[in-house]
């Protein structure tokens, strides 16, 4: 059975793209990784799906409910843990979660109970009589996740809930993610780093400007990836149509020209490499400099996540 399923799902701000035609279908009991750069609609896709935006264009559908007609079912079936959150001043750590266990309507009885659970799912039993806005960042997230736990979802929504934690709070958080999955919940949760989601995730996804660039196992979006490599190609002149010809070269995986040259992420061997530059010569451009990029996290990265229709 599926648990989400996703269909050409397009968000347009102004006169760009947020989402672009998404499609993604998550099985139930799946954890699925939503990896993206900064800006990659992973915000935009989860936000929708947590019935808090309007898409233009597509639909999803969570267990069998439609997002915009049947929001208030999608909304008892899921659990939403939003990148940025407050917590409330003057709160104890069993209140915050008594009051939106009151917010669910759970019945008075079941509260307490149901509180000293979620705290020790989450590992912050000793801090249960703890002032939420006195614990460390690492236990606010995690609270912030048993707090979207109280009404028992089966899907789980979470975006980003490492960011900004140190080693150790994220070893804590993917332990609770872990004993999530053990649950069979299913679990859709976005980060910028594929290793991070790599251990915990039975798919990724990766987005890329609105995008959906790669989708499968961790296996077999990460072979996919290896021996991607990032080309500086410099020119005298002419880069907007460097970029419009070297776009559809077999290997080439993603471009942009941001940096006043052309960088390109290309998946071919040295050979192959040694052709494009020939291709690119043959075609009149004057290069300047066709080097490989070496060292540089960002560029790691981008060569891990980037990617385009070819
Ligand atoms: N309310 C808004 N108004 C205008 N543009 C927006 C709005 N919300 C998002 N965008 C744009 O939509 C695109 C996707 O943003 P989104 O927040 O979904 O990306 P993201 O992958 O979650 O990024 P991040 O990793 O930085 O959280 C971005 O270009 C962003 O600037």
């Amino acid at each position: 059975m599926n648990a989400v399923e996703i269909k050409q799902l397009t968000k347009i701000y102004g006169s760009s793209y947020a989402l672009r035609d998404f499609t993604l279908t998550i099985e139930a009991g799946r954890v699925y990784g939503l990896i993206g750069p900064n800006g990659a609609g992973k915000t935009t896709a989860m936000s929708i799906l947590a019935t808090l935006l309007a898409p233009d264009g597509g639909t999803a559908v969570v267990g069998g409910h439609d997002v915009i007609k049947e929001a208030a079912a999608v909304r008892r079936l899921i659990g939403y843990m939003p990148d940025f959150f407050g917590v409330y001043d003057g709160l104890k750590a069993t209140e915050y979660l008594d009051f939106y266990a009151a917010a669910y309507r759970i019945p008075i009885s079941k509260r307490p109970q149901l509180c000293q659970d979620l705290l020790e799912l989450v590992n912050l039993s000793d801090k249960a009589d703890s002032y939420v806005d006195l614990l460390s960042r690492g236990m606010k997230q995690r609270l912030a996740m048993a707090r979207c736990l109280v009404h028992d979802p089966a899907v789980l929504i979470l975006d980003e809930p490492a960011s900004g934690l140190d080693p150790r709070a994220r070893a804590e958080m993917k332990e609770v993610i872990r004993q999530l999955r053990r649950m069979n919940k299913t679990i859709l949760i976005s980060s910028h780093i594929l290793p991070e989601l790599a251990e915990m995730c039975d798919n990724i996804a990766i987005l890329e400007q609105g995008r959906l660039v790669a989708n499968g196992t961790v296996e077999e979006v990460t072979a996919a990836r290896q021996g991607v490599r990032v080309l500086k190609v410099d020119v005298a002149e002419k880069l907007p149509e460097l970029l419009e010809y070297v776009r559809h070269k077999t290997g080439v995986v993603n471009l942009d020209g941001d940096a006043g040259w052309a960088r390109i992420s290309f998946a071919g061997n040295k050979t192959e490499q040694g052709q494009l530059l020939r291709e690119i010569m043959d075609q009149g451009f004057s290069v300047l400099e066709f080097a490989e990029v070496k060292g540089n996290l960002e560029d790691a990265f981008m060569a891990v996540t980037g990617e385009v229709e070819v």
